[in-house]
């Protein structure tokens, strides 16, 4: 597919023209996000969603096809910027696209076009961090999901900063290794260990020493989002920066310090063998001597090797901020190590200080339009999801836009722990906070995401996805009758697949390629438009309508002109 790419530069006026013909909707707008609700297959066996049989949504969905407001839309690959159509859609690449209407090269094509040019290692940062190590003969420590899912991260790139590191005379590299599980198959890990340690080892041949120094579970080490739960940090924090398993994690079936890590994994799969890759244990590498391998040292180097921004905000922190800000968790006596991140992750308070490749830059949001032009705003979702509608819905910025015009809300989430036997979650209480946002009658334009389909779904257990589902159908219709009241419109769409592909057997627990819903319930409709019918691209546009369409819809439903940047808008009048 050829994609023509958005200016990552070009910045607009704000300003929007009204439309000619004067349309214009004057209640409210709900944009609802179903996390991670793809289109499947209509068969109970493998998609959670025909079992719940939703039936709210299901009639919301059936009059929106009577009424031609009704598209499945692309959520992966090109069209959210991935470099491959067997990209599965993810919630960064997702809620960006529908936070700024258009299609930007992601982190993960900036760092593949980056390390295959070889610019990167030419930059200052890489000579500074990387090359001073080599010259010092001090350790190179990575970190980083070990994955192939292209999420977070990708092996090809892990390798290919092995392989720079040691062009730049590196002679000694640890890694520190976060198992998958949630965008690779459940139990993957060790396949993901031996090609990591075969790699390793061959490095001997340039006289390098490269090790696995130390590891765990991505969901309960390092990988926490949204300050949802620091503890996850601090494990990792303690096994890769000091060596050290905590007493909670250590008994005398699993005793944290171990000769290699497959000797770890499979004794934390023997001792919970629910638990999976995801939860898997920390584990520390030892020597002969017994003392662990990799701890870090004054001197060292750090990087972390995911593209992706907010599993990597916490972990930058516990690297880069003094004790005067950081105050989530003893860090203990803390070596002087330099930090770096593959990408910029929050380009709004810059956070890592040091990074490798310059992440897209993500201009003319939604938001700054909804602003600018008199649009009120409101965003509420639970942690798990907050930033999805804030930081990544406003390109990868985690603040307001215009607080005078705006009003974000996030509700309190379980643990992770707790998805898979509650998988409500925080759906009711989002639910009441986004009617008290329009019974306020504050806000024209709210938008909000559960996240029941996309955080059961990477449980991968099929009954909690089918309650997941029934609770969210059940939340819908309260939101829909108040809509309804108020003579306003519900958009429900999703920003990729996950529920609607799993097995009896709980073995699917990533994402998917497939398309998403897009759906209008508009209570005011009298006909005066539809949607691009099927098979119709939208105006001038090389392929079929995406996430990155539905902005350019909304501004046409508050009575604007989208912006000549904007993918085209899904609405035909009559
Ligand atoms: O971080 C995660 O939970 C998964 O890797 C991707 O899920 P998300 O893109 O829906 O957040
Ligand atoms: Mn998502
Ligand atoms: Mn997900």
């Amino acid at each position: 597919m050829t994609i023509k790419l958005s200016s990552q530069h070009k910045k607009m006026s704000f300003s929007l023209q009204k439309l000619k013909n004067g349309f214009k909707r004057q209640g409210p707008i709900v944009w609802c996000v179903l996390d991670g609700y793809g289109l499947g297959k209509d068969d109970p066996n493998v998609n959670p969603i025909i079992a719940a049989k939703p039936t709210h949504l299901n009639s919301l969905i059936d009059t929106a096809k009577e009424q031609h407001l009704f598209k499945a839309i692309r959520a992966h690959g090109a069209a959210v910027g991935l470099p491959y159509e067997s990209d599965m859609g993810n919630s960064e690449v997702g809620h960006n696209a529908m936070g700024c209407g258009q299609i930007y090269h992601q982190g993960t094509m900036l760092v593949d076009e980056s390390f295959s040019s070889g610019k990167m290692f030419e930059t200052d940062n890489w000579k500074k961090v990387v090359g001073e190590c080599g010259k010092h003969n001090k350790t190179l420590h990575m970190f980083g999901l070990l994955s192939d899912g292209n999420i977070h991260s990708h092996m090809h790139q892990i390798f290919q900063l092995i392989d720079g590191a040691v062009k730049s005379s590196v002679k000694k590299i640890r890694v520190h290794v976060l198992l998958d599980g949630r965008d690779v198959p459940p139990e993957s890990g060790l396949v993901y260990i031996n090609r990591i340690e075969e790699k390793l080892a061959s490095l001997s041949a340039s006289g390098v020493d490269g090790k696995i120094a130390s590891g765990g579970g991505r969901m309960y080490c390092v990988m926490d989002r949204y300050n949802s739960d620091w503890s996850i940090v601090r494990r990792g924090w303690n096994m890769m920066v000091h060596g050290h398993v905590e007493a909670a994690d250590i008994s005398g079936f699993y005793p944290g310090y171990f000769k290699t890590a497959t000797e770890a994994i499979e004794k934390c799969r023997q001792l919970h063998p629910d638990k999976k890759d995801q939860y898997n244990l920390p584990f520390v590498i030892v020597g002969e001597d017994g003392k662990p391998i990799g701890k870090m040292e004054d001197g060292d180097v750090c990087i972390n090797w995911n593209f992706r921004g907010d599993r990597a905000v916490q972990i930058s922190r516990a690297f880069d901020e003094p004790n005067s800000t950081f105050t989530f968790f003893d860090r203990g006596v803390i070596p002087k190590v330099k930090y770096a991140g593959l990408l910029e992750y929050d380009t709004e308070v810059h956070i890592p200080n040091t990074y490798l490749v310059p992440p897209p830059e993500i201009h003319n949001t939604l938001s700054e339009y909804t602003c600018a032009n008199g649009i009120t705003a409101y965003a509420v979702a639970e942690t798990h999801k907050y930033g999805h509608v804030t930081y990544f819905w406003n390109g990868n910025k985690s603040g307001y836009v215009n607080q005078s015009m705006e009003l974000y809300e996030c509700v309190d989430s379980l643990p992770n722990s707790e998805t898979e036997s509650h998988p409500e979650m925080k759906a009711v209480e989002v639910t009441d906070k986004i009617l008290a946002a329009l019974q306020s009658k504050k806000f024209q334009f709210l938008r909000m995401n559960y996240a029941n389909p996309d955080m059961v779904g990477h449980t991968g257990n099929f009954d909690s996805c089918v309650r997941a589902v029934q609770c969210i159908d059940k939340q819908v219709a309260r939101l829909a009758a108040e809509i309804e009241k108020q003579k306003g419109v519900l958009i429900i769409t999703a920003d990729h697949g996950n529920v609607e592909d799993k097995t009896q057997k709980g073995d699917k627990t990533s994402h998917t390629t497939a398309d998403v819903l897009f759906t209008i319930t508009d209570y005011s409709y009298n006909g005066e438009y539809t949607l691009v019918a099927d098979g119709v691209k939208p105006d001038g546009e090389p392929e079929g309508p995406g996430l990155t369409n539905i902005a350019a819809t909304v501004l046409n439903l508050f009575g604007f002109e989208a912006p000549e940047s904007y993918r085209k808008s899904l609405i035909k009048f009559k």
